[in-house]
């Protein structure tokens, strides 16, 4: 029996008639990677938000890391929430820091009594981990897109999440760094022993980096599997579709 870092049962979400979640099975294994797609305006980013209690289910179960999150008061669900890091799509840093406050921020604000010492160590270290000591006196403003999103990871791994959520890792990158970015979400993996939900619509970001793929059609997950069993041997003409239109055939 593999170990749940994340279990969802029986979860649903709508937003007055429009149902976006209707009834969500879905299991997040320890130590893997697990892809999540699913057209636009499926439910993704609404399944994630529900995760970390930004929005509230309408009904369902759900365990992170063995906490039952309907048990949990604000400060428990604030404690898990460290637990939790996300490298969002827009990377979102601050453009008035450079890249060394960047990454000290969310460390002075949720680590109490470290010292300087401490906190050059772990700046480095994850610049180090994201290929970029160089630019730790940057502004963003002087990063390119793909070094954005590794900074954006690097600060994101600052408070040893055990979970990752990537929302959309690889898009608006050129082919090249996409590649980039797909195997720093692998090492992050093996360096870091995380456990990641990785949205995205792009199937080679999704081939490289997922054990699991899990694809959200009309409110719930019609296939979960290996990319091979998902994708190649695909008989369900909406996931097919989604094959034949990445690679395009
Ligand atoms: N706060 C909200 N209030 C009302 N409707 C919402 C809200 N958030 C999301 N929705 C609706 O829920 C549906 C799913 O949206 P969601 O953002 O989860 O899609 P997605 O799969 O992440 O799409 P994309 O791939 O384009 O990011 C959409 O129809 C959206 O309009």
């Amino acid at each position: 029996m593999r170990e749940s870092v994340i279990e969802i049962r029986n979860l649903y979400k709508s937003f007055g008639d429009n149902d976006v979640l209707r009834g969500v099975d879905l299991d997040l294994y320890k130590g893997e990677n697990l892809v999540v797609l699913g057209k636009s305006g499926s439910g993704k980013s609404v399944l994630i938000k529900i995760l970390v209690q930004l929005l509230k289910q309408d009904e369902g179960y759900i365990k992170i890391l063995g906490k039952d999150l309907s048990k949990l008061n604000l400060r428990e669900l604030n404690q898990l929430r460290l637990k939790i890091g996300f490298a969002f799509q827009a990377s979102a840093l601050y453009d008035s820091m450079t890249v060394r406050e960047n990454l000290e921020f969310p460390l002075t604000r949720n680590v109490k009594n470290l010292s300087r010492k401490e906190i050059d160590y772990k700046v480095e270290r994850l610049l180090d981990s994201v290929g970029l000591p160089n630019t730790i006196n940057q502004m963003p403003s002087e990063l390119s897109g793909g070094q954005k999103k590794r900074i954006g990871v690097a600060r994101t791994l600052i408070l040893n999440p055990e979970i990752m959520f990537y929302d959309e890792p690889t898009a608006g990158l050129d082919p090249i760094t996409c590649i980039d970015i797909n195997n720093l979400i692998n090492q992050v993996r093996e360096e870091y022993k995380t456990s990641s939900i990785v949205i995205t619509h792009d199937l080679t970001c999704a081939k490289v980096t997922g054990d699991r793929m899990a694809v959200l059609v009309k409110g719930q997950f019609k296939a979960v599997g290996s990319f091979e069993d998902v994708f190649e041997n695909a008989s369900d003409p909406n996931i097919k579709s989604f094959y034949d239109y990445n690679f395009i055939k």
